[in-house]
Parts: C-alpha cells; structure tokens; sequence
C-alpha cells in the first residue's frame, strides 16, 4: 500500500462519518445549508482559503430556486439540527455553494475537482431492510432523502481536501475545490460559472459514483450526458360555476391534460435520442368549480444541444397552440438546463493512466455506451474549456441497493477511498515539470 492509499485508507472511517452525517441531514437543491457550514468548517480547518455563497453563486443565474418562504423554514430547521451559526450568514437565502483553495506557491496550472452536495426531494424507506435506516443515518428530513450518492461525493471531497493538505508539499501551482448546490434539476452549476467560480482552471474533473457501473470499473471520460431544458408551465384560465355556468369558464385542467399528452407526442429526432418527462400535472380546486389555474413540470433531453433544443422548440409550440386551443394564457418558467457533454481526450488519457495505478481499480474504461441522464457540470466543463482547459467527468462504480432516485438507494462506502486516492493522483502525479 503506497503511502497515499495508506492515508486515505486511515481517513476512511472519517469519510464514512461524514457520508452518514450529510445522509441523515437530507438537504435538496439550493437548501444545503447545514451541509454547506460543515464543509466550510472542515476546509476551514484545514487551511483551505474558502469562497464562499454570493461569491461564487450568481444570484440571477440560479435556477429553480424555492421560495423565499421555503428558504427560510429550511435554514432555521437547518439551524436547529446542527447548522454552524458562524458559517450561515454566507450561504442564507439559498446561496449554498463554497470554492477551497490550496496555493502551493510554486509554479503550476490549476486543477479544479467539483462535488455536489444536494440531496433529492424524495422520502427514504424508514425499514428495517434499508441499511441507512436499520443503522440510524436514513434521512431525518421528510421529502428530502440522499439518493443519488451526493452525500458520498461531498465526503469525498472532504477526504480529497485532507490528503491533498496532508500531501500539499508534493504539489505544484493551485488547487480548487467546488462544492455545488442544486445539481439535481441542473439548477447550480450555471450560477456558479456565472459568478466566475470557474474562470481561470486549466484542468477540471467532475465526479458521480454508481449510476450502474461495476465495483472497481471508473469511467474516465463520461461523454454520454444529455443535453436537457427543465421548465414548468403555469396556465390561467378562468373561474366558473361547472354546472350553471361552464361557458363563462376557460379550463386550464383540459388545456394542462392536453399539453401533457401532446408533449410525449413530439416526433423523435432522426439524428439521436431525444426525451420528454411531464413529470407533474397540479390543477383546479373542487370538483364544481371550473379550474383556472394550472401547472406542468417538464424536462426535455437530447443526445445533443441540437436534438434537444428542437424539442424544446416543439414544446413551446404545443404550448402556445394548447393555450389558444382552450382560451387560456400559458407562462413558460426556465427551471433548469444542461448541456451534452465532450470531455477534454488529453486529460481523459492522463486521468486513465493514473486510474490504472489505483487499488481497487479493476477496470478503467474512457466512455460507456448509451445516453446516461443529465448533468450541470457539463456547463463546468464548456467554460472550462472555452478558456483553454481541459475538462472530464469521472464515474466510480459502487455496488448500489437499489437504482439512483429510488427511496431504497444506498451505495458500498468502500468506493469513496477509491475515489479519493484516484482523484489525488491526478493532483500529486500531474506532469509538471519537476526541476532539472
Ligand atoms: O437532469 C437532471 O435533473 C440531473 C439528473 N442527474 C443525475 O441523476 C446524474 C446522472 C444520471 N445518470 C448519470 C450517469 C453518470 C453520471 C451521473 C449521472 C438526471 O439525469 O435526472
């Protein structure tokens, strides 16, 4: 065992502890605020110069935000299950993201690594069957539930941050580390860009583990992303008594319903994959009233930027004929947007050459074939890479419970140590020169 995998391998209890802890204090998108001061706390601790909330969060490009109401419920709950107090002020009001940094002082370019820190709106199993629960860390929050393996990547972020500290005199030139709030949805990512937090990296790797990836497999290169635009729709019709007077009424049920089926209709693309999800259709208020307020929650995909922007363009086509259709007004609200994903080759094969030396690492692969979900770190890598750098997204594969979204999730820990020693070789091995 080399030294590094030593020192990771002493961490990994602490990783686990963090791992439980992010899991048992569930927190979704934009309301990570427990999680957020523990993680400043814990970079804080160890040396990191931290930017934190506005600074790296761009207020207007935030997506899918929740209420203000909504905002500060959840951060006084958060308060009241252990939130750091100090730490809090930075991240109210839903700016919960934070970038650490490592100056080494020494000449060298700047290796970014991104974790996301949200969990899924989404009830745990509370059974005895499930492990987090029958060991005590199943979510505490109801409705929010950690099942997408966020709450491992932020553990492994802190474990990289301390071995990266403990090993800091090994390194060269600078190291960031972005924790996002919000990914689900790809709601974070595109504030974060916005607000510069990733201006100025020459070299950039995003992390997921699971998503059905062997134990010990690590893609090196994710290409496989979808491109997706995430919106709801609002109608208003208008009010009227159903049985004496239905024709003063304008039905923005029917005219949702309608929406809803003519969506899934959109033709598919010849060039690729394409998808549509109405995920969620709320209308009316009684059963005698004619119902005049409506409301779709939509996702279009594409295997490309293109594919997908042809559906989206379809979409509000429907949308716009639907709403003329039955006389009513529809409001169309961008809730969230990613784009396909084309990782840098030459930072791929570096990435892939270090992941072979890893114990634990049985097989390395560049891709995988067909088209995964969707991620907003692809909007990391294009700005990334539109300033030189070269950017990839990396999968570790775990042995899971249950698939990703699903309330009986959980994942084999024993993959945050891979994770950890493979990301810290890419920091500790990267081919600076190193003297004469
Ligand atoms: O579109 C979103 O809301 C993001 C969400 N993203 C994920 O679940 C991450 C993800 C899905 N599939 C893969 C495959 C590899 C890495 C990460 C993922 C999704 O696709 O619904």
């Amino acid at each position: 065992m080399s030294t590094l995998e030593l020192a990771v391998h002493e961490l990994a209890p602490r990783m686990q502890h963090w791992r439980r802890d992010f899991h048992h204090f569930a927190e979704s998108g934009w309301l990570e605020f427990r999680t957020a001061t523990h993680v400043a706390e814990t970079l804080h601790q160890l040396g990191y110069q931290l930017a934190l909330g506005r600074d790296v969060v761009d207020d207007a490009a935030r997506m899918g935000l929740p209420s203000a109401e909504v905002l500060a419920r959840e951060e006084q709950r958060a308060l009241e299950q252990g939130a750091l107090a100090h730490w809090l002020p930075h991240f109210s009001g839903g700016f919960t993201g934070i970038v650490a940094t490592l100056e080494t002082g020494r000449p060298g370019p700047t290796l970014a690594f991104r974790v996301d820190m949200d969990a899924l709106d989404l009830g745990e199993m509370q059974q005895p069957a499930h492990r987090p629960f029958a060991e005590g860390f199943a979510s505490c929050n109801a409705g929010m539930m950690h099942a997408c393996g966020h709450d491992g990547h932020t553990a492994i972020g802190l474990g990289l941050a301390t071995v990266l500290q403990q090993f800091s005199s090994q390194l060269n030139g600078t190291i960031k580390l972005i924790f996002q709030p919000a990914e689900e949805g790809t709601r974070g990512a595109r504030a974060m860009v916005a607000a510069g937090a990733l201006d100025n990296i020459d070299y950039f790797t995003a992390i997921h583990i699971g998503t059905g990836i062997p134990s010990g497999t690590v893609v090196c290169g994710s290409d496989n992303f979808m491109a997706t635009t995430k919106f709801d729709v609002q109608f208003t019709g208008i009010a009227a008594h159903a049985g004496g007077k239905p024709e003063e009424g304008r039905n923005a049920l029917l005219a949702a319903a309608q929406t809803a089926l003519a969506l899934h209709s959109i033709a598919p693309h010849s060039a690729g994959a394409s998808r549509v999800n109405v995920g969620v259709l709320q209308a009316g208020t009684g059963r005698n009233v004619v119902p005049a307020q409506a409301l779709l929650k939509v996702e279009t995909r594409g295997e490309t930027n293109v594919i997908n922007d042809y559906v989206f363009e379809r979409a509000q086509e429907i949308i716009r004929g639907t709403a003329t259709m039955f006389g009513i007004e529809a409001e169309i609200r961008l809730m969230g947007a990613a784009t396909n994903s084309e990782p840098s080759p030459e930072w791929v094969a570096f990435i892939h050459q270090q992941a072979l030396e890893v114990n634990g690492v049985t097989n390395v692969v560049d891709t995988v074939k067909g088209a995964a979900g969707s991620e907003d770190a692809t909007l990391m890598m294009a700005r990334v890479q539109e300033q030189g750098g070269k950017a990839s997204y990396m999968v570790f594969g775990t042995q899971l419970s249950a698939g990703h979204h699903n309330e009986k999730f959980d994942f084999d820990e024993s993959v945050m140590e891979v994770a950890v020693c493979t990301l810290a070789r890419l920091a500790l091995n990267f081919p600076w020169p190193r003297g004469v």
